[in-house]
């Protein structure tokens, strides 16, 4: 299951800093094939200390993090819908990514040059938001003639076509479509025929905050932002300090974060945030070859979670045994967790708990 988290945002606020911040780290942490998949498609390995802990336990040879990938694409200026700057038409790109990370520049520098001649993220969100409803608009009223004609034909649900005129309805409005989703729904909208417009303003959103050591530590501004993107999460971080950080070994990276009065690097925050906010967790399978995570949605059964590993483990599921990492690693074995009867057996119907180390038994 891949996580795909596209970047957008004004030009010059940080956006390709953030993005070699994140790849460099994941291909210094994560020791993955191709992680770039193309100059702009990046593969970064999520940040999770348990799987050291897995990996001493189990003596395994290597380590598999869960994957999160980032596109940064160009930056977005006001009229870019009617072909201002770079256009709009790069946004394409972004189309299939699971969530949006918008980065907004809060920092002060007189050198690097602001596209509105002055900071003000307020300002800033505004612009790329009026710009994201526009070329949704755009998109809706290209699809919609075209899924007149579909449905005219039965070859389109008609519940997509009803979704896009209510989108319409609302983009219109200058509202985003993530924004007026209560409403849509009590509109009788149906939730996956919207998914299946890839409108960028339906999809969550995260905001970065690219600040500076000032920005940091200035909890008014901090809370003005907060109160801005709500209710969406913001994350506040130093894109120049965290491409910084990725140069150094952790002891060094982890002191200098701290005299910052940071505990978590701002890219270790925006990988745990995009999970949360997408609804995924993770859970660890260990052996003597690889302690490894994967990614699954909050609410899957057991047998979804072993589909992840292969389509085989799911359809032929017998059963799973599972351990807590947290007990696993109270016991020091897995020998250890049976005999004190923390390794537990789960049929079918198991819900997945984030953590959970587990192998499955299956039939194929
Ligand atoms: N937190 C920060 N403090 C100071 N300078 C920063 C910070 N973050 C980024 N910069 C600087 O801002 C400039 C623009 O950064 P970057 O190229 O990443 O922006 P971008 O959003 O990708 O721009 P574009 O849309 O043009 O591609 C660079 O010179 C970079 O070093
Ligand atoms: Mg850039």
């Amino acid at each position: 299951m891949a996580l795909t988290i596209g970047i957008v945002g004004l030009p010059n606020v940080g956006k390709s800093t953030l993005f070699n911040a994140l790849t460099r780290a994941g291909v210094l942490a994560a020791n993955y094939p191709f992680a770039t998949i193309e100059p702009n498609i990046g593969v970064v390995s999520l940040p999770d200390p348990r799987l050291d802990r897995l990996a001493e336990i189990f003596g395994s040879e290597r380590i598999v993090p869960a994957t999160v990938s980032f596109v940064d694409i160009a930056g977005i200026v006001r009229g870019a819908s009617e072909g201002e700057g770079m256009g709009n038409q790069f946004l394409a790109n972004i189309r299939e990514a699971d969530a949006i990370c918008q980065v907004v520049r809060a920092f002060t520098d007189e050198d690097v040059h602001h596209v509105a001649g002055k900071v003000d993220p307020a300002d800033d969100l505004e612009t790329i938001n009026t710009e994201l409803v526009l070329a949704d608009l755009q998109t809706v009223e290209k699809q919609i003639p075209r899924l007149e004609k579909e449905v005219r034909g039965k070859k389109t649900d008609p519940a997509v076509l009803t979704a896009a005129e209510k989108a319409y309805e609302v983009l219109a409005e200058g509202t985003t479509v993530f924004a007026a989703r209560d409403r849509l729904a009590k509109a009788g909208v149906d939730p996956a025929a919207l998914k299946q417009l890839q409108l960028l303003t339906s999809k969550p959103f995260i905001y970065v905050v690219n600040t500076d050591e000032a920005g940091l530590a200035d909890e008014a501004m901090k809370a003005r932002m907060r109160d801005l993107v709500a209710p969406a999460e913001a994350i506040f971080l130093d894109a120049k300090l965290e491409s910084e950080l990725i140069e150094l070994d952790p002891e060094d990276a982890a002191e200098m974060l701290a005299s910052t009065g940071q505990e978590e690097s701002g890219l270790a925050q925006l990988a745990r945030v995009g999970f949360d906010t997408l609804g995924l967790q993770t859970y660890l399978t260990a052996g003597p070859k690889e302690s490894r995570a994967w990614t699954i949605r909050k609410g899957w059964t057991a047998p979804q979670a072993a589909g992840v590993i292969h389509t085989d483990f799911e359809r032929g599921f017998i059963k799973a045994e599972v351990v807590g990492f947290e007990d696993l690693v109270e016991v020091g074995s897995i020998a250890a967790a049976r005999a004190a009867g923390k390794a537990r057996i789960e049929g079918k119907e198991y819900v997945m708990a984030d953590g959970d180390v587990v192998e499955f038994r299956f039939n194929v």
